[in-house]
């Protein structure tokens, strides 16, 4: 008799479960509390980029920093290869883990030490990584790897960070992330300071590191159109909440819920057969509110997982037609 193997279950790089978070601000006579997570589920696999949209202060970012740890949720589950990371590390992320998960911000310029060289920045990670063995043409020829990965010249390693522009800082920010060959990458808003002509290049790196490297990214952002030429699936948010999610082109092409068709209308696409008026838009508006006094969640055919523009019109809009997906 023949047996067959069981199938090799595989973890999900990532499983949100049930994520809850509230910040308490106000003084002291006045406090309130803010639920800025509510009843989060999200799972991104190896090799898949996860967008998620939604308007200004809907919690993607607050959602971003509880998956790096850098906010400690109330409660729910945060799984990163199965391993329930909340409950195992309870006094902080180990130091596997803040390898394994980076955090990739909006502001490259910020996020580098304006007075050290690139390579010293790129050192500095790679060491942080690999200890000190490495020899010095053994570390000279990783930083040059590291660089080209990001197609930098190497040349930019002798460089300080004002001599960069916006995009190539992003490029070497994201290169020191991969100094420590992490697992999954949380991109908030990565491209949302530069400027429009050098985002596609960004969108594209994050492409080939998913695709030859089988990371799995988190892809912050209010720009639905980049959403739909990156990502795999668009989660999109809305006070907290999400309200829809599933492959990216289906969702975007065809959004069910009212607050990601609001969201849609607001970016301008000359082939849409049905243009939004001001009087479609406002009846969505008021649906949106209706859903957000008593939200349920809401099931699409293809379900899975703030301000996109939705009151002040789109960004880059023109993304939508010059970037489909398909072409990419
Ligand atoms: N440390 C904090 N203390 C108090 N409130 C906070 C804190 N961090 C975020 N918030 C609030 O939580 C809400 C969600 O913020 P968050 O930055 O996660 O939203 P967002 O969707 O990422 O918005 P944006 O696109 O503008 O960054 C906002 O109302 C914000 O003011």
């Amino acid at each position: 008799m023949t047996t067959t193997a069981p199938a090799k279950v595989t973890a999900p790089a990532v499983r949100v479960r049930g994520l809850n978070k509230t910040f308490t601000t106000g003084s002291l006579l006045a406090r309130k509390r803010l639920h800025v997570l509510q009843d989060i589920d999200l799972t991104i696999d190896a090799g898949e980029i996860v967008a998620l949209v939604g308007e200004s202060g809907s919690g993607k970012s607050t959602l971003a920093r509880c998956l790096a740890r850098l906010e400690q949720p109330e409660s729910g589950a945060v799984e990163v290869f199965g391993e329930d990371v909340l409950r195992t590390q309870r006094r902080g992320a180990s130091r596997r883990y803040r390898s394994d998960v980076q955090m990739i911000f909006q502001d490259p310029f910020g996020s580098l030490n304006p007075t050290h060289r690139v390579e010293s920045v790129l050192e500095r990670s790679l060491r942080l990584h690999g200890g000190t063995g490495q020899s010095a043409s053994g570390l000279r020829s990783r930083l040059v790897e590291l660089v080209r990965t990001v197609d930098l010249d190497p040349a930019v390693l002798s460089a300080f960070p004002h001599e960069l522009s916006g995009g190539q800082r992003q490029r070497i920010a994201i290169a020191r992330v991969l100094a420590v060959e992490p697992k999954i990458i949380l991109a908030d808003e990565p491209t949302s300071m530069l400027d429009v002509s050098v985002r596609i290049g960004i969108l594209n790196l994050l492409a080939k590191l998913r695709d030859e490297r089988g990371i799995a990214i988190l892809y912050v952002t209010h720009d639905l159109a980049s959403a739909r030429y990156l990502a795999d699936r668009t989660i999109v948010m809305n006070a907290g909440r999400m309200v829809e999610g599933g492959p990216s082109l289906e969702l975007l092409d065809d959004p069910r819920h009212p607050y990601t068709r609001l969201l849609v209308s607001a970016v301008p696409d000359p082939e849409r057969s049905e243009p939004f008026d001001a009087g479609a838009r406002a009846e969505l508006r008021k649906e949106v509110e209706a859903w957000t006094s008593s939200p349920q969640q809401v099931t699409t055919a293809v379900s899975t997982a703030g301000d996109v523009g939705a009151a002040d019109g789109p960004t880059d809009s023109e993304h939508w037609v010059l970037m489909p997906q398909e072409n990419r």
